[in-house]
């Protein structure tokens, strides 16, 4: 399938965010939309912004100035909950899973918003709520079967190898069936067969469930691999956007990698 013509219309749109923590400006007067069903990629070197864009986004952080627009809807201060209600999901730099449970509880654990029964409800309906759990249940074999982590359900996270570990992070990720999936280095400490493995995944992630991503990477093979565009910041700047060809020959991209002084 030719993948530009799925692209559609902005699902995203940040506009002049404008981030400090006391004296360091992390984002200044950053903007770029996000359109459904593409992979965009944001890159910039050491300290650039880069995750204190992802954060903005899922609503860790809230920017003195600027905007956010998810699906049509206008944020003001949004706790990270409300962002994953939304339809927002997020995967971390450092792996953030539970280490002593097993692959399949820690992907359970992704499903916790979908999950209408209360405490309550499931000691007192028990059906409905047996129902559900299955519903639940299917749902994320089905993530499993995807992602081929079949063979390690029962295995405690801590003694998965670290590749396998970003891809069960994944799995939970998607099993909030996210409209909008941010991913944080997903391939940083991986070795070469494993990042082409990931590559893989992202890619058929986005074809197969249709879901939009935007993922921080710092190996500029896989971004030219596998994004349709690219935004680039620098000390906290947009400095260039486009499709990854046009940045790579872009001027400020040139200087910012080569380490030109400013
Ligand atoms: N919670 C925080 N408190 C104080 N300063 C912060 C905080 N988060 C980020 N910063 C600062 O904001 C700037 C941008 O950081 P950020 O982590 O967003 O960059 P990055 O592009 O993701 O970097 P890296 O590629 O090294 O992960 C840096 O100067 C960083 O020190």
């Amino acid at each position: 399938m030719n993948r530009q013509r799925r692209i559609g219309p902005p699902i995203l749109t940040v506009e002049d965010i404008c981030l400090s923590f006391g004296g360091v400006k992390a984002l200044d007067r950053v903007s770029f939309e996000v359109r459904e069903h593409e992979i965009l990629a944001i890159i910039g070197p050491n300290g650039a912004g880069k995750s204190s864009m992802l954060n903005v986004i899922n609503g860790v952080y809230h920017p003195q100035e600027g905007s956010v627009t998810f699906m049509g809807k206008k944020r003001h201060r949004m706790r990270p909950h409300e962002a994953a209600a939304q339809g927002i999901a997020r995967t971390f730099q450092n792996i953030a899973l539970f280490k002593g449970m097993s692959v399949l509880d820690n992907i359970m654990t992704g499903r916790n918003l979908k999950m209408k029964t209360s405490f309550l409800e499931q000691a007192l309906y028990w059906g409905r709520a047996r129902a559900e759990e299955i519903e639940h249940r299917r749902k994320v074999e089905e993530i499993i079967d995807f992602l081929e982590i079949e063979h390690i359900r029962k295995t405690p996270v801590g003694r998965l190898p670290y590749g396998l570990q970003k891809r069960v992070e994944l799995a939970r990720a998607l099993a909030a069936e996210p409209q909008l999936l941010l991913l944080d280095e997903p391939m940083a400490g991986m070795n070469v067969e494993e990042k082409q493995d990931m590559c893989r995944f992202v890619l058929d992630v986005n074809d197969e469930f249709g879901t939009t991503i935007v993922l921080i990477e710092h190996d500029m093979g896989v971004v030219m691999d596998i994004s349709d565009r690219v935004v680039v910041l620098d000390y906290g700047r947009k400095i260039a956007e486009g499709t990854p060809e046009e940045v790579r020959a872009h001027p400020a991209v040139i200087e910012a990698y080569l380490g030109v002084a400013h």
